[in-house]
């Protein structure tokens, strides 16, 4: 379709530039009647809204929105859930060349008022819902719904003349917590994530018959990925409510409902179900496919998700919001026994992971830790306003550096296996020192969570006069047996060296979480030591 000066769309032609808009709305021409979205009130009930509803009701939006005047890479924040409206607010925003800068509900006044102010958002969108009445926001706000898109208050903005939107330009911004603990800004542009999709599309990750549940908050790039997989590849998206992901029940009955077959989710997501219903997955005889993502899948839980969810394909799905993802590799069934680390395989089609050590040389032998770079043309832009830390990790190609090219600098170590194939090892930031040994985390858990009486386990490090003090928290499978600390300290004992055995082991009554649904090891500190 081609583009014209006032951004319609002539039909017939193929864009002239790649925009999420286009790519996602593609499959609209071929099947307008199929379900793109499938929604679910409160009450449980599902409609589905179909690619020609979804694509009028972006038209919709567009109309609203193009009356602001806004020129091309204002940013709109949107607070909703995943649902079919925040999806056609992305879509009228990708037209409009609108940057589409997702946050959550959950997320505390102060810090959605310093993402604001930090992007100079031109208007504050959210779904219809209660709103933040104490929040000082004095520039443009906007509620929406499937009914429409309603301005409160017009942003103060000097009607400027609209141009054409560029593959280079912001289709969406990711606020990630970020290691330093300030919030940095993920700048994706349309060219790269409409090549992310494309390629991992090719890869078959998905066909046009699945109904793909997502059950991530929108401010998760994950939700995005699941909005991409599903409407550029012609399938149908199904949002999981949040009131359907705390009981194992109510998501398994859901899931059922909606005939999904392709569910994507962080590994905690199963943790409840494994704990308490594992008899329960044996209902989804219907899901072919789990895609997990965002942080290594404890093996043993992983085990037994296979075990219960027989002939379902289990995908790893590995990568940073600085380029959505980079690697999805299916876990082998049955997982060996042996096997303690789980594989990330190859970069998707068109990519390239590569490890480099410390003095900037290719490794290449098996066995040797070293850091993991992104050689990919789908690399995001840049931090929000913050071309320092951009530069810490979109660095010139260390092993090709006078071709000129930059590529992701991951911070992720990980080591090749025979078979020459990537295995995650953990954060290089978070590779923590005790008395001069290097302490994998995930390999302390991993052990506490062989121990008979242990469902879930989670390692930190805590502060202690000077020096670090590892701790663990963990789950009991029974929680109204008494905890025996001594036995599960003797038990790490047996399998860990000593520098690697925490000095406590608190049972907590489950594993704290991130908004994004990953192990808070943050909280779990706190929560370990004030336990103490
Ligand atoms: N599969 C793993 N095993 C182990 N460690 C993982 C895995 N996936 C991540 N990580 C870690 O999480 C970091 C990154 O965090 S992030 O920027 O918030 N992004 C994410 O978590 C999610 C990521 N954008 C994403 C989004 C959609 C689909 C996929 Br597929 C992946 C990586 O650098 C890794 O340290």
């Amino acid at each position: 379709m081609q583009r014209t000066g006032q951004g319609e769309t002539v039909q017939g032609e193929e864009p002239t530039a790649d925009n999420l808009y286009d790519y996602l709305l593609a499959p609209a021409a071929r099947t307008p009647d199929k379900a793109a979205v499938v929604e679910a009130d409160e009450s449980g009930t599902l409609t589905d809204i179909s690619y020609r509803q979804l694509a009028a009701l972006a038209e919709q939006y567009t109309q609203t929105l193009e009356l602001l005047g806004l020129e091309v890479g204002e940013r709109i924040v949107v607070e909703a859930p995943s649902c079919a409206a925040a999806v056609a607010l992305l879509l009228a925003c990708s037209k409009l060349g609108l940057a589409f800068v997702p946050v959550s509900a959950q997320m505390p006044d102060n810090r959605l008022m310093t993402i604001l102010t930090s992007l100079d958002a031109a208007l504050y969108a959210r779904a219809h819902g209660p709103g933040r009445p104490e929040l000082p926001w004095a520039g443009g706000t906007a509620r929406f719904a499937l009914s429409g898109l309603s301005i409160d208050k017009a942003p103060a903005r000097p009607t400027r003349r609209r141009r054409n939107v560029l593959a280079l330009d912001t289709a969406y911004i990711i606020f990630t917590s970020g290691s330093s603990g300030r919030p940095k800004g993920v700048v994706m542009s349309h060219r790269a994530i409409v090549t992310f999709l494309r390629a991992v599309i090719a890869d078959q990750l998905v066909s046009q018959c699945d109904r793909i549940a997502s059950t991530s908050p929108l401010q998760f790039d994950f939700a995005l990925f699941g909005i991409g997989l599903a409407l550029g590849s012609g399938a149908t998206l199904v949002p999981v409510p949040r009131t359907c992901l705390d009981s194992p029940r109510r998501m398994v009955t859901f899931l059922r409902k909606a005939r999904v077959t392709q569910v994507h989710g962080v590994p905690s997501l199963w943790r409840p179900l494994l704990r308490h219903d594992a008899q329960l997955l044996k209902q989804l005889d219907q899901v072919r496919s789990v895609i997990f993502a965002g942080e290594s899948f404890p093996l043993a839980e992983l085990r037994r998700l296979q075990q219960m969810l027989p002939g379902t394909r289990l995908v790893n799905g590995y990568g940073a919001t600085e380029s959505m993802a980079a690697s999805f590799t299916e876990v082998p069934d049955p997982l060996p026994a042996h096997q303690r680390t789980l594989s990330i395989g190859h970069a998707h089609r068109g990519a390239e992971m590569i490890l480099v050590d410390s003095a900037g040389r290719a490794v290449t032998r098996p066995g040797v830790i070293a850091e993991i770079y992104l050689r990919s043309p789908a690399l995001f832009s840049g931090y929000w306003n913050d071309p320092a830390a951009t530069a810490q990790v979109l660095v010139p190609d260390p092993l090709q550096a006078r071709h000129g090219h930059t590529v992701l600098r991951t911070g992720d170590l990980a080591c090749l296996d025979e078979r020459g194939e990537l295995h995650f090892v953990g954060r290089a930031d978070a590779q923590v020192q005790i008395r001069g040994h290097r302490v994998e985390l995930g390999e302390v858990e991993s052990v506490l969570a062989q121990h008979p009486a242990i469902a879930s386990a989670a390692a930190t490090l805590v502060p202690r006069g000077g020096e670090h003090v590892l701790m663990a928290g963990i789950v009991l499978k029974d929680i109204t047996a008494p905890f025996d600390e001594p036995a599960a300290l003797a038990h790490c004992a047996r399998h860990l060296p000593a520098y690697m055995t925490p000095r406590r082991i608190r049972p907590l009554a489950d594993l704290p979480l991130t908004e994004n649904g990953k192990a808070d090891r943050a909280r779990l500190a706190r929560l370990v030591t004030t336990a103490a």
